[in-house]
């Protein structure tokens, strides 16, 4: 069959009949217009021209072949015949070198609490609000963080702390550090080479790497990204046509992941405000008009717009599915009670994340640090803490919080958010410095908790008896307050 030309694609440029071009074939999405969860004005921007470039910081590659219907495949198009858009820069991505420029030297920023100021004024809104947003009033958000604060050391003195390992194996892998790359979404959001910024991080400093279902570079990118010695986890997002899954997990093994992460917290995706705020801000087509009877919800941000596929109907009971297509070792993330714990010891799992998703899911749910107190002694008691291995995250910004995760129990640590933020202004980097400052921090802590390997970090260093008080209020967070809060600032007043 003959090749389409730009031509061919550019008679069909508006909401009638419309055309784009994504990877070098054309789609035609008119019927879908009404129906994108972004709006319609983003994909008549584009309409009988090649979208490629916007698309593929939001959208999975494989977007298109799995949801758009085959009839509305249109074919290859022959791409030396489509008009170059004089290929600018992407107007964000002017934009972002612009805001970078403003910013302080990497040698300035000394914790991660800084990346996350530098993220906040040089990523776009759309980017700053789906990585920074917590689901409805963001208290498990905020708790995530003020749990590692209850927790004290008891420190031991005059042990001989000359020399330090913080090297540990996960999963049977080894690791420089009780603390990985946990899966977040998105990553050309806030940074044109996305995840891959992270994978090659990670590879110059020893860290183990959970990618993502919903990255933006495609999986197979990311590892290809990577130096072949580096150790990979997959997270997924169990679609509701099984064999979708199978053909994606089966094929995660055969790229080498040393992890299947099955994200068991997100029946539904959160309600994330900011995420919704900066979606409407961008396009006012995102929302219902007058009259408008269809049932989308077009006014979710890039969350929503990229979840509909995830099965709500996942259950116990399709473990030994997972069981049968995969020999790599199964982790449940996102385990926020004791007896689901002991329900994935008996139903055979490798490990489990105590996670509330960032608190990004439901609201007032229990941070990771608060439940892995309960689940240590739940599991002791029983003495089955060599049976399951068990991880945490959210709310990690210090290395004392790994240290406090590790003394209570945790054989490692997910972080989030701050090497997003790191990468946003820095790409590798940026994110290879927020590493290493963990690493200086992890160290010292170490010496003066009195450990000289991670198998020290023993429960009696720790008094976690405050961590039964939810947060009484304690003043505002002016740090968190000054950069979350929509009142004091204007860049999230709606339109
Ligand atoms: C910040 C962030 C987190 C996401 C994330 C996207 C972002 C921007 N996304 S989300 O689009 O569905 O919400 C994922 C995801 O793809 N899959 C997943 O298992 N967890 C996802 N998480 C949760 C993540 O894996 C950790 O549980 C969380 O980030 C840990 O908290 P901190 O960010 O405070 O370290």
């Amino acid at each position: 069959m003959a090749k389409l030309t730009g031509a061919d694609v550019a008679q069909h440029a508006d909401k009638n009949s419309c055309w784009v071009i994504v990877h070098g074939k054309a789609y035609d999405v008119t019927e879908f217009l009404p129906e994108h969860p972004g709006g319609q004005k983003i994909i008549l921007k584009y309409a009988g021209k090649d979208a490629t470039e916007e698309f593929d910081p939001i959208h999975p590659p494989d977007t298109l072949d799995k949801y758009l219907d085959k009839k509305f495949h249109m074919g290859e198009v022959d791409m030396r015949t489509v008009a170059i858009e004089e290929k600018q820069v992407d107007p964000d991505e002017a934009d972002r070198l612009e805001r970078v420029k403003n910013m302080p030297p990497l040698e300035l920023c000394y914790n991660l609490s800084d990346f996350e100021y530098v993220a906040k004024q040089v990523m776009k809104r759309t980017a700053w609000g789906y990585y920074s947003s917590g689901a409805d009033d963001e208290i498990t958000m905020r708790e995530n963080r003020t749990a590692f604060h209850k927790i004290w050391f008891k420190p031991k003195v005059l042990v001989d702390v000359e020399n330090i390992d913080m090297s540990c194996t996960m999963l049977g892998s080894k690791s420089s550090i009780p603390f990985y790359i946990t899966a977040t979404a998105l990553g050309k959001l806030g940074h044109p080479d996305g995840e891959c910024c992270l994978t090659k991080a990670a590879a110059r400093h020893g860290l183990i790497q959970m990618i993502p279902t919903l990255a933006s570079c495609s999986f197979d990118e990311i590892v290809d990204a990577a130096d072949g010695k580096q150790t990979q986890w997959f997270q997924l997002y169990v679609n509701k046509d099984r064999q979708i899954t199978e053909r994606i997990v089966k094929h995660a093994e055969s790229r080498g992941m040393k992890g299947l992460f099955i994200t068991v917290d997100a029946p539904q995706l959160g309600r994330r405000e900011k995420d919704m705020r900066s979606k409407y801000a961008e396009d006012d087509t995102a929302v219902q008009k007058e009259g408008d009877t269809t049932t989308i919800d077009r006014s979710q941000g890039a969350a929503r717009a990229i979840s509909s596929f995830i099965d709500p109907s996942l259950s116990w009971k399709d473990i030994p599915f997972f069981q049968n297509i995969t020999k790599m070792p199964i982790i449940l993330k996102g385990v926020q009670r004791v007896d689901d714990v002991i329900k994935a010891v008996e139903h055979g799992v490798t490990g489990v994340v105590l996670s509330n998703h960032g608190g990004r899911q439901l609201d007032t749910a229990p941070t990771g640090i608060e439940l892995l107190a309960d689940v240590m002694a739940e599991l002791r008691a029983r003495n089955w803490q060599d049976k399951i291995e068990v991880y945490i995250d959210g709310g990690v910004r210090r290395a004392s919080d790994v240290v406090k995760a590790v003394c209570l129990g945790a054989k490692g640590v997910g972080i989030g958010r701050p090497f997003l933020y790191a990468m946003s202004a820095y790409g590798v980097e940026g994110v290879c410095r927020a590493i290493q400052l963990l690493k200086d921090e992890f160290e010292m802590n170490m010496r003066l908790i009195g450990a000289r390997n991670v198998s020290e970090l023993t429960p009696d260093m720790v008094d976690a008896k405050g961590l039964a008080y939810h947060t009484i209020p304690s003043g505002p967070d002016m740090l968190h307050h000054t950069v979350y809060s929509p009142l004091t600032n204007p860049a999230f007043k709606a339109k």
